[in-house]
């Protein structure tokens, strides 16, 4: 793990999306199309304004959120809206976004047809990730129904999972996230800089924020 701290958010931003750019387009370099796999929640906004203004053949990448509320496309939790709204729709329109819900299967059937689709964009070129303060990334959650299916090495590339708030979701398992050459994260604040360095000392099973240990550039700012 590598930690980056900036002074600020906003040199935080910058070089984070500066970052991401730069690994997008050497994997353009050697591949037809390139996956970029993004995170929910609040945090990443940000990033993905500053992103969408890098000069890339955003007709060759395909973006996946890393995680999905199982919540319609317009909803106000859906992670898909918001790469959508700060993303694509802010520069990168050419991008293809492939979500993971679908209006008319539940969680378990649509994860299941959601790891068809993933499963055949793997590997994943460029990861970012996110992290709550309860050390959960992307929906792996710490304790959570479904956690040890979803850290399997012979998982599906999308499982479904239970939150501990009892919203159901679905998330990349592990080893799809882990077909990423390497692993960006970005958190902001006291609180999480304090559940990262929690992390280091415990399990991916206790934190699954360690499954992605080795490899991990981690930018951070207060
Ligand atoms: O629930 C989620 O939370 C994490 C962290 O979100 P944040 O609002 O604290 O930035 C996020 O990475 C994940 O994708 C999301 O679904």
């Amino acid at each position: 793990m590598k930690l980056i701290e900036h002074p600020d958010r906003e040199a935080l931003t910058l070089a984070l999306a500066q970052d991401i750019a730069d690994a997008l387009g050497m994997a353009l370099n050697t591949r037809d199309r390139a996956v970029l796999c993004l995170p929910g929640g609040s945090t990443p906004v940000p990033a993905f304004k500053a992103l969408a203004a890098a000069r890339l053949d955003w007709a060759r990448v395909s973006v996946v959120p890393g995680d999905e509320r199982w919540v319609p496309a317009d909803h106000p939790r859906s992670n898909a809206r918001l790469i959508r709204r700060n993303l694509i729709d802010e520069g990168a329109s050419a991008a293809e976004l492939v979500g993971l819900h679908h209006d008319m299967l539940d969680p378990v059937e649509g994860a299941a047809a959601a790891a068809a689709r993933v499963g055949a964009l793997l590997p994943l070129s460029v990861l970012l990730l996110g992290m709550g303060e309860d050390m959960h990334t992307a929906s792996l959650f710490p304790g959570a129904a479904g956690l040890a299916a979803a850290m399997d090495s012979a998982a599906p590339a999308v499982v479904p999972i239970t939150a501990p708030d009892g919203e159901p979701r679905v998330t990349l398992s592990a080893a799809a996230l882990l077909t990423a050459p390497e692993a960006f994260l970005m958190i902001t604040g006291p609180d999480k800089r304090a559940a990262l360095d929690r992390a280091a000392t415990l399990t991916p099973e206790e934190a699954p924020i360690r499954a992605f240990w080795k490899g991990l550039i981690v930018h951070y700012a207060d």
